[in-house]
């Protein structure tokens, strides 16, 4: 299949002495190819162009792509910003720390980032709060018999990090309906007027916002009560410097955004690697079966290291954030160039994550490199959650919901003598940009 490139865009052209990727359409420049064809496009503008290419995002402009392992590092670099994110989807992510650098970054991640490691999610009783919401649906599933794995996925996800969040359950029809309309301010072209996607997004976006307050004042009224939007109030009332309540409902509302599709997508690849992988089934089995209950506590993980690698590799392989937006600072050496200071640059976590540099053997799905190793985890083999300052705060909760996951999703079928059946393709509707995702039409049976 051709990429999605502009043919009559052939020509060779330089930017500050690097090339840039030919094939850019007016206006989405290579957006259809990120989005759909990303792999094959980073391959041939690395064989044609070399390690440092320019990729035209669209509206976000050009950003300075390199493939040299050295470019991940840049995530921990003092002269590299993340402001860059705020330009590109400014209705979602303007004020919030994914999008801020140095103290003011630091002072807001203080507040929410304890409630979010094993200590904190043990505290609040996250495990014991979705290992039955899990069970529910995998229990659903096996009377079905077959589902569309991922809105499936995407249900359940909104369903633990609203569960996370306090929200009752007669309000979660509501709650649905305001967040797909949220979503629309990714895509949103800047027209404000009456049924356009950009009022309905900010009318949805006010709404939670004003939801998410009252849980702030209710988390001040009810100080005692535990749970992660108590911990991250008393940490930003108790931190040095008010932060103000725009900041902190801000945050919370990334809180709902990143947890949402990343692990959506990844648990809806978990069940597809499962299903066309018998043997990797059978293994995580006899996990469950030793196990013999979902785990609901951090220090219970380590009983499950199939089910951690299984979470790993797939993660490794089809990483959820393929692409990193940054912006220079000052003037940086990056691999073989100078880089201007003010250059916006693109990480390409995808490539790392699947490049033979950084792995034995990087096509293959094997559970071997997790369960066989010796050595502690480094930054390097869970670069799929970035690293440095900003690297992803749902770390240690990812790891606990797909966990979870697998246990529930083998203890259940393994009881009523199904397993997984891959029934459609993955590739047809594969997107990996924003956010990477296989088909939304792919179908699981549990024969
Ligand atoms: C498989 C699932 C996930 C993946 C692959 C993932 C990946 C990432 C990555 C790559 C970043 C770094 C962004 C950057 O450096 O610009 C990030 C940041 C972040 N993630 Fe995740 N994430 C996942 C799930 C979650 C969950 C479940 C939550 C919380 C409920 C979460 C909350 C955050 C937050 C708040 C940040 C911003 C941190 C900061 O800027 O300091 N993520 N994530």
């Amino acid at each position: 299949m051709n990429m999605l490139l502009n043919p009559l865009n052939r020509r060779h052209r330089l930017r500050y002495d690097i090339p840039v990727v030919p094939g850019a359409f007016p206006l989405v420049g290579h957006l259809p190819a990120i989005a759909c064809d990303l792999p094959r496009l980073l391959r041939r503008a690395e064989r044609t162009l070399g390690s440092h290419f320019w990729l035209n995002f669209g509206p976000a402009g050009h950003l300075m792509t390199c493939m040299d392992p050295d470019a991940f590092a840049l995530l921990r670099h003092k002269d590299v910003s993340s402001a860059l994110i705020e330009e590109i989807v400014p209705e979602l992510l303007g004020g919030t720390l994914v999008a801020q650098d140095g103290g003011a970054h630091r002072q807001a991640r203080d507040a929410i980032k304890a409630a979010f490691l094993p200590k904190g999610l043990t505290q609040s009783g996250i495990g014991d709060l979705f290992a039955p919401v899990i069970l529910a649906r995998v229990q659903a599933w096996r009377h079905r018999r077959e589902v569309i794995i991922l809105p499936e996925t995407g249900d359940l996800m909104l369903k633990l990090i609203f569960s996370l969040m306090g929200i009752p359950a007669q309000d979660l029809p509501g709650w649905h309906r305001k967040y797909r309309q949220l979503l629309q301010l990714v895509v949103a072209p800047p027209v404000d007027l009456p049924g356009l996607p950009l009022r309905r997004g900010r009318a949805a976006r006010d709404w939670i916002d004003a939801q998410l307050r009252q849980f702030v004042r209710d988390a001040r009224a009810h100080a005692a009560r535990t749970g992660v939007i108590n911990d991250m109030v008393s940490a930003f009332d108790g931190s040095d410097g008010a932060l103000c309540d725009d900041v902190l409902v801000a945050n919370i509302r990334v809180l709902l955004l990143a947890g949402h599709d990343t692990t959506a997508s990844t648990m809806a690849w978990l069940v597809i690697e499962l299903a066309r992988r018998p043997v990797l089934w059978d293994a995580l089995v006899d996990e469950a079966q030793r196990v013999g209950a979902v785990p609901t506590r951090h220090a219970d993980l380590a009983q499950c290291p199939v089910a951690e690698a299984l979470f790993r590799e797939t993660l490794r392989v089809h990483p959820a954030i393929t692409l990193l937006p940054r912006r220079a600072l000052q003037e940086l050496q990056l691999g073989q160039r100078r880089i201007p200071a003010g250059t916006d640059l693109c990480i390409p976590l995808l490539h790392f994550s699947t490049s033979a540099l950084l792995h034995e053997a990087p096509d293959q799905f094997r559970l071997e490199r997790w369960l066989q190793r010796t050595e502690p985890i480094q930054p390097v083999d869970m670069l799929q959650f970035g690293t440095g300052p900003h690297v992803c705060i749902g770390y240690h909760l990812v790891w606990l919901e797909m966990v979870q996951f697998c246990i529930a999703l083998a203890l259940t079928m393994h009881k009523a003598g199904v397993r997984p059946r891959l029934l459609s393709g993955v590739e047809k509707g594969r997107r990996y940009y924003p956010t990477a995702h296989p088909s939304m039409k792919t179908r699981i049976g549990f024969s």
